[in-house]
């Protein structure tokens, strides 16, 4: 499997990309998901038990994708049952809870167990995207700022991340919105590198491939 999937679209049909969301139990993965698919909250959220998914459309630019929202169970003990649903993922959301640092450290882990069970190279690029959950929490509970998040991207050369809230809704929409524009950066940028049968190579000219470099977005866009 690519990294970044050859480009299908045609005017008449829908783009269905998989995404996955991973991280920690209890970050609000599941509320997420719900928040974006349904509008809806839950309090009393119980633990996920392997994957469940849910599709939702957006529309970009004029044109639909129809996500394929899968969400996994955090929890350790569920890894088994999880791991085998990442191949063939289009966008990965590596999830944290803004007030729980500990799932702030393990986004690595949870990059890596990604990597490996969707089988991605380390140095090929993918479009993750890093998440902060839980950002309408105190400033007393809060343990993870904006400025962690974003230096944490940089070493790891993530270019999208965004604080959200499920409870009240901030940002949901835009994270998953923001999710689909850096799969379509990395898509459009993949259809750029791919060589024509027709193209006449100058061996002679210096490459000037024009790399787009894209920005941190952390808040409303
Ligand atoms: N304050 C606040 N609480 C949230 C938010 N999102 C989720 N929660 C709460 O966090 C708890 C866990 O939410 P879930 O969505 O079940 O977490 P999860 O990441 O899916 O957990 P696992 O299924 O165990 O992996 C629930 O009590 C939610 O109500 C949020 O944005 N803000």
């Amino acid at each position: 499997m690519s990294a970044v999937r050859h480009n299908t679209r045609s005017p008449n049909k829908n783009t269905l990309l998989k995404v996955v969301i991973l991280g920690d139990g209890g970050v609000g993965k599941s509320c997420l998901m719900n928040r974006f698919v349904s509008n809806q909250f839950d309090e009393h959220s119980f633990h996920t038990i392997g994957v469940e998914f849910l599709n939702k459309d957006v529309e970009i630019d004029s044109e639909t994708y129809t996500l394929q929202i899968w969400d996994t169970a955090g929890q350790e003990r569920f890894k088994t049952l999880r791991t085998p649903f990442y191949r063939g993922s289009d966008i990965c959301m590596l999830t944290y809870a803004v007030d729980d640092k500990i799932s702030f450290k393990n986004l690595q882990l949870w990059k890596n167990e990604f990597l490996y069970y969707a089988d991605i190279k380390e140095n090929a690029q993918f479009p993750f995207i890093v998440i902060g959950n839980k950002s309408d929490v105190t400033s007393e509970e809060r343990e993870v700022t904006q400025l962690e998040m974003e230096m944490w991207c940089n070493e790891n050369s993530i270019t999208s991340c965004i604080e959200t809230s499920a409870k009240n809704a901030s940002n949901v929409h835009e994270a998953f919105k923001m999710a689909v524009q850096h799969w379509l950066r990395l898509e459009n940028r993949a259809d750029r590198n791919e060589p024509h049968i027709d193209d006449t190579v100058d061996l002679t000219k210096k490459s000037t491939a024009n790399r787009t470099s894209c920005c941190i977005a952390t808040g409303d866009e």
